[in-house]
């Protein structure tokens, strides 16, 4: 009996669905059945086919119809009629050529039949109750591939093939289909049994002979067969578990299949399997029910593979999508919350509100084009979406813009008095120095503004430029900034980077700015003499253009990308080396030198200043240490003989943590003391109105304070104990304790006991003397005498050593070590020349120079050494090997020689005669070009030295060698 159910809508053109023979319940039916427990619901399942029962034993079922217009066609065509169709009476069928699939038996098949007599040949046949046809999948044709869809397929062509034509490209094994509706062209086909072409009757329309297929006979309770068709089933489970397209179709398939037969799952796991038409073909084919279960089995796994894909895809596209929905969610329940309780209006409301709010109290000192821009750039922001990457762009340079301190001026103060108090306030010495910044105070004053010029303060390392630097801005009351550009090598550095980088941030000056919120502040550049060679652009060009006045009025840094005026600004340089400051900026600039210190300023720099602010740095008090001035002086000598106080300020530094350990365990045991001494108040207390004194306890008091000793501290208690016991029971035995009192005071005084650091316990604080002094020689031995040098870190003395090392005829040759310069070597050769025409001249019978192979050294031999000023040096080493004659004590000398003997000038004057003082020299040889160096420098520098001034090496040569008459010529 064939019976219409019409349950599913399925919306997709090839949905599948399952339809139960009879209520019969099989091993199959179990296993499948236990997946039950989802409700019925459409289905959508993508498929090409609507499955219907066929017990496969002739007793045939027209299932059920989910398809809308099978549907719609089924209820129109009231003249569906059940048959069973007997294989006999079709022997003969009309043969309808499918296209992308084979049509299997039980499922329903939609095709669209275009040719005109097939179609009314198919309607004939219906009305005359025999609604039978054969199906048949066209083979592709010979050099297609069968997963590849051709449009050849789909193409009018293929409706065309006709006759013989039609027939050679049928494949061999069809299905008996029922018509079950014709609607338009449209024919809904039921699949019903397998059949096989065996010859062609008629070509138009094509009429097959067909035999009918029966699947052979195979044992039900065979294990294999059940093995595979179970693994085929717990595939179809697995893949149900996954995909929601398989479990309705499956579910809808448990509820109403019946006698669900091995070869019906087989078929039905190919047809609803997503396999190409080859292999659904095969399985159609295959009538040995093993082999269609291993077939079925095979697409139902790749099928199951497939749906794994498919949800780890879709896991991952939802979880993706998921993530931002909630962010975006949380993010706009948040803006709403805010909002509700009025702490944020709109982002953006809030945002323009904010630099508005900034920058309406500049309005009026802000320059005409800042505020054109700044107004632009709110009116962009209010156009642009929060999340995009402009906005942010946009904000943060608002933000830098409006933060700016347009206008804003600290007052300055020209007052040169005060200027001269807080100079000498923060700075020993240094009068040039304090000099030449005041002059350029009372010039500002007169001109009422002390920009212009570009102070460079040089000098060796810690001799105060840094410092100096932050007095002036104190002095002028201008805020100071300070910057090194020490290896700085990107010009973004200064100024700044262009907006449309990622992080782009503006320079350095403008960052001052931001940071001070004035636009006159003091700023300092350090160290610019170590300026990088720049692989971003020139930055010695960039400060340049920060720097000169004549620019700098309308400065353009690339991040904000308007003029901003930094003339206003007082930059203040530091270097150590003025020859390495590139030479367009030195020519700006005011270069004030500072040449390094003397032991008796640094005595004063160490007593009057590092020591005062280190002692309160460490939070002692004056009255707890003495730090003499043996002990000051020896640091300054052995420890710290450089030009700076950098080092000597270190040392100090570490004296003093060294006392403030000693004060805090010293106070701790103090502490202990006064403890032990409190534990004696009650018996303090009873003696004293006793009026009676206990000596004992006061002298074991004293001891113990003075010997820190915490054993006695326990026995003084003891005593103190046997004492009370004592004056419990006889009060006559306990004198003199009224006493107590003073003891207590002089606790009290003890806690404060004074740290000496004298000379003869410095080495307890710094430790042994690092410094080796450069004085190598008492009285220089023959050969050997003193130069005077010049290095960044300042001046200092240094030996030239020459030997004799072998004679030979005319062979007079110089050997030169100490890794000398080629200028230095240079001027070895020219010493040499010029030692050898003076030996001649004053000694013609010497012919040393001419037989002697010499060697000339300059100690330490690891530092590099070169210039030109050890001439007059090397020519009087020579000079002195070959006469056998020392030099005389304690003379140093500085000068180039050139080849006729005269004495060119020299640089580091100042420098070289500290240096020449550190090392005790009495006597110093200077260039005579150099007298008005040594004029300048200050009395205490020159005090007690003899100096002479030589233009010709000959005056030299008498200096040395002389007698002390000849000496006299200064
Ligand atoms: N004349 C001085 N009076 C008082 N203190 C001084 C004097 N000279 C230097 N100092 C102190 O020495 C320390 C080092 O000085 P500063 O850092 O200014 O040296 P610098 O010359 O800038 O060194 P660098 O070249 O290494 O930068 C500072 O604490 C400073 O106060």
């Amino acid at each position: 009996m064939l019976k219409l159910i019409a349950s599913s809508r399925i919306h997709r053109m090839h949905p599948t669905l399952l339809r139960p023979a009879h209520d019969s319940a099989s091993p199959l039916l179990r296993v499948f059945g236990s997946l039950g427990g989802l409700s019925r619901r459409n289905t959508d399942v993508g498929g090409r086919y609507f499955f219907c029962s066929d017990s496969g034993n002739g007793s045939d079922q027209v299932v059920d119809a989910g398809f809308q217009a099978a549907e719609e066609s089924q209820s129109k065509a009231s003249a569906i009629v059940p048959t069973y169709p007997r294989p006999e009476d079709y022997l003969t069928v009309l043969a309808l050529p499918l296209i992308h699939r084979p049509l299997f038996p039980g499922f329903y098949m939609p095709v669209f039949v275009k040719d005109p007599k097939l179609l009314a040949a198919l309607q004939e046949s219906r009305e005359r109750q025999a609604p039978y046809a054969g199906a048949f999948l066209l083979k592709d044709e010979a050099e297609a591939d069968p997963s590849v869809i051709s449009s050849s397929d789909t193409d009018k062509n293929v409706y065309d093939l006709k006759g013989k034509e039609l027939f050679n490209r049928l494949h061999e094994v069809g299905t008996l289909a029922q018509i079950s509706s014709i609607h338009g062209d449209q024919v809904i086909l039921i699949g019903h049994r397998r059949l096989r072409i065996t010859e062609m009757v008629s070509e138009d329309p094509l009429t097959v002979k067909v035999d009918h297929l029966k699947d052979k006979t195979y044992n039900k309770d065979d294990d294999i067969i059940k093995a595979t068709s179970f693994e085929v089933i717990s595939t179809l489970r697995d893949v149900l578990k996954t995909s929601s397209l398989w479990r309705d179709h499956v579910q809808t398939y448990t509820k109403h299949i019946g006698d669900f037969t091995y070869p019906r799952l087989a078929d039905f796991g190919a047809a609803i399997s997503g396999a190409n038409k080859l292999q659904c073909q095969q399985v159609l084919e295959e009538l040995d029910v093993y082999k269609r279960l291993k077939l079925t089995l095979e697409l139902v796994k790749k099928e199951m593979e497939i749906s794994k894909i498919q949800e780890s895809i879709a896991k991952a596209i939802e979880e993706k999508i998921s993530g931002e929905q909630r962010r975006y969610l949380l993010n706009e329940q948040l803006k709403a919350i805010k909002k509700e309780l009025g702490l944020e209006t709109d982002d953006k409301t809030a945002l323009t509100g904010k630099f508005r709010e900034r920058i309406e109290p500049k309005r009026e000192k802000c320059p005409p084009h800042i505020l054109q821009v700044i107004d632009e750039e709110l009116a962009k922001l209010q156009l642009l979406e929060a999340s995009s990457s402009e906005f942010s762009v946009t904000r943060n340079y608002l933000d830098w813009l409006t933060a700016l301190p347009w206008g804003e001026y600290s007052d300055e103060n020209f007052d040169v008095t005060r200027a001269q108090k807080i100079l000498d306030e923060d700075h020993y010495g240094l009068t040039d120095v304090k000099e030449r910044i005041l002059e350029f105070i009372a010039v500002g004053k007169l001109r009422g503004t002390s920009q212009g010029k570009i102070i460079c303060l040089s000098g060796p390392p810690g001799v105060g430029k840094t410092s100096i630097g932050r007095s002036v801005a104190r002095a002028l009351n201008r805020k100071f900034f300070r910057f090194s550009v020490g290896g700085l090598a990107d010009v973004a550095e200064i100024k700044g980077h262009r907006r449309t980088y990622i992080g782009a941030m503006p320079g350095k000056m403008v960052q001052c700015l931001k940071n001070v919120g004035t636009s006159n502040p003091l700023v300092l550049i350090d160290e610019i003499d170590k300026l990088g060679r720049g692989h971003a652009g020139d930055p010695a060009s960039a400060l340049l253009e920060l720097l000169d006045p004549e620019q700098n009025a309308n400065f353009l840094d690339h991040y904000l990308d308007v003029p901003i005026d930094l003339s206003k600004v007082l930059f203040v340089c530091t270097a150590n080396v003025v020859e390495m400051i590139p030479n367009p900026l030195l020519d700006r600039m005011e270069v004030v030198a500072i040449a390094g210190y003397i032991t008796d300023e640094k005595m004063h720099i160490a007593r009057d200043y590092l020591e005062k602010t280190t002692r309160e740095a460490c939070g002692i008090k004056p009255e707890q240490v003495e730090v003499t001035d043996a002990a000051l002086l020896s640091l300054i000598e052995n420890y710290c003989r450089e030009a700076g106080v950098r080092n000597l300020q270190k040392h100090i530094e570490k004296i003093y943590r060294k006392i403030a350990l000693q004060l805090v365990r010293q106070g701790e045991i103090i502490d202990a003391t006064v403890c032990s001494a409190q534990s004696m108040e009650p018996m303090k207390d009873k003696v004293d109105s006793d009026e009676l004194t206990l000596d004992t306890v006061q002298k074991e008091n004293s001891e113990l304070v003075e010997g820190s000793d915490t054993k006695k501290a326990g026995e003084t208690c003891d005593a103190v104990e046997e004492v009370q016991t004592g004056l419990s029971s006889d009060q006559s035995q306990s004198l003199e304790v009224s006493k107590e009192s003073e003891e207590d005071k002089d606790i009290e005084t003890k806690t404060i006991e004074k740290v000496l650091v004298d000379k003869s316990n410095l080495t307890d604080f710094v430790g042994k003397p690092v410094f080796h002094a450069e004085r190598i020689y008492d009285q220089t031995p023959v050969g050997v005498v003193m130069g005077l040098a010049w290095t960044a870190m300042g001046g200092s003395t240094l030996y030239i050593e020459t030997t004799f090392v072998e004679e030979g005829e005319g062979k007079g040759t110089l050997h030169l070590t100490g890794q000398l310069g080629d200028v230095m070597k240079e001027s070895a050769q020219i010493a040499h020349t010029v030692a050898r025409a003076i030996l001649l001249e004053k000694k013609p019978e010497n012919p040393f120079f001419a037989n002697s192979k010499l060697h000339l050294h300059v100690p330490a031999g690891a530092t590099p050494k070169d210039g030109p000023s050890a001439g007059c040096t090397m020519t009087t080493s020579l000079l002195s090997l070959a006469m056998k004659k020392p030099v005389k004590k304690d003379l140093a000398m500085t000068g180039e020689v050139t080849l006729t003997g005269k004495i060119l000038p020299i640089g580091g004057v100042k420098e070289k005669t500290i240096a020449a003082r550190r090392s005790e020299v009495r006597t110093i040889i200077f260039p005579s070009a150099n007298r008005r160096d040594f004029d300048e420098l200050a009395p205490n520098v020159k005090e007690g030295l003899d100096v002479h001034f030589v233009d010709d090496y000959m005056q030299i040569f008498n200096l040395a060698f002389g007698d002390e008459q000849s000496q006299n010529i200064k």
